[in-house]
């Protein structure tokens, strides 16, 4: 069965190619725009919150396609949110690498480039764009070649979320040496969304020393406290806040001190 990431990896194949064409400039990035997201989650006081720029998606369609990248960004930033993910995938997800450096300009806080990678040149042009942070999907690349792209990132000055979505996944996330392992709770062949997931690889993640990112399927206070129960450090979230009639509200809900919430 052909399924969404496949299709997905598919168009990736023929972006890596157009890529290779362009001259790629990475400029020198001034030091207030160097953040760090592992640095966030050492200072584990609060609840690390990553607020993505989603569009659409192959599962919901348009999400809100008339925001503006800056504008959201701003809010983001404003009202919380410890770091920022652009997803810059075009023929699913209706986003570009044009939302990304409009973000950079925009924000001084940690940057994830959210897109499908599976080749050096879409890091190269990550960096080019101002992300500190790069997503990989274990589910999309071979062992091997998810530690040369995972080395290549670091090797490049940036931050790798690994993520995963099964015990045999996290088992070859953690033999790459990943430090901050995101865990998706949908899954993207039948994109039903489950935080469960979360609650289950988080003992080994805590165990291997690495930080949990829950991702995907979180929409409300008490999912926030579900995931922060069962381990997580920061939580990834994009439908919800591009939906919000109140994204402060929300954003300042979700925002919560880890220590008391594993005190109630
Ligand atoms: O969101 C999708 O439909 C999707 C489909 C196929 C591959 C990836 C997909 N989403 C990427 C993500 O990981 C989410 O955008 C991210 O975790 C935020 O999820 P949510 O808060 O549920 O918007």
């Amino acid at each position: 069965m052909t399924t969404i990431l496949d299709l997905i990896l598919k168009e990736k194949k023929k972006e890596v190619e157009r890529f290779k064409e362009e001259k790629i400039e990475i400029p020198e990035q001034p030091s207030e725009k160097k953040a760090s997201l592992l640095k966030k989650l050492q200072s584990e006081e609060e609840l690390a919150i990553i607020a993505e720029f989603k569009r659409a998606s192959p599962s919901k369609g348009d999400i809100n396609i008339g925001l503006n990248p800056e504008t959201q960004a701003l809010s983001y930033i404003d009202f919380g949110a410890d770091a920022i993910s652009v997803l810059t995938d075009t023929p699913f997800f209706k986003g570009g690498f044009d939302d990304l450096k409009a973000v950079r300009e925009t924000v001084d806080a940690p940057l994830l480039c959210k897109d499908f990678i599976i080749d050096e040149v879409q890091i190269l042009k990550a960096k080019a764009s101002g992300a500190n942070l790069i997503l990989l999907i274990v589910a999309a690349l071979e062992e091997q070649r998810l530690k040369e792209l995972y080395s290549f990132a670091i090797g490049n000055g940036l931050e790798v979320l690994m993520e995963v979505h099964s015990e045999d996944e996290l088992e070859t996330a953690l033999r790459t040496g990943a430090q901050i392992i995101g865990v998706n709770n949908r899954d993207l062949k039948t994109f039903s969304v489950d935080l469960a997931m979360t609650e289950m690889l988080a003992p080994k993640i805590k165990a291997a020393g690495a930080y949990l990112i829950s991702e995907s399927g979180i929409q409300t206070e008490q999912d926030v406290q579900r995931v922060i129960e069962a381990g997580a450090n920061g939580i990834l979230v994009g439908e919800a806040f591009m939906r919000a009639e109140n994204l402060e509200a929300l954003l300042k809900q979700m925002k919560q001190p880890l220590k008391e919430v594993l005190k109630k």
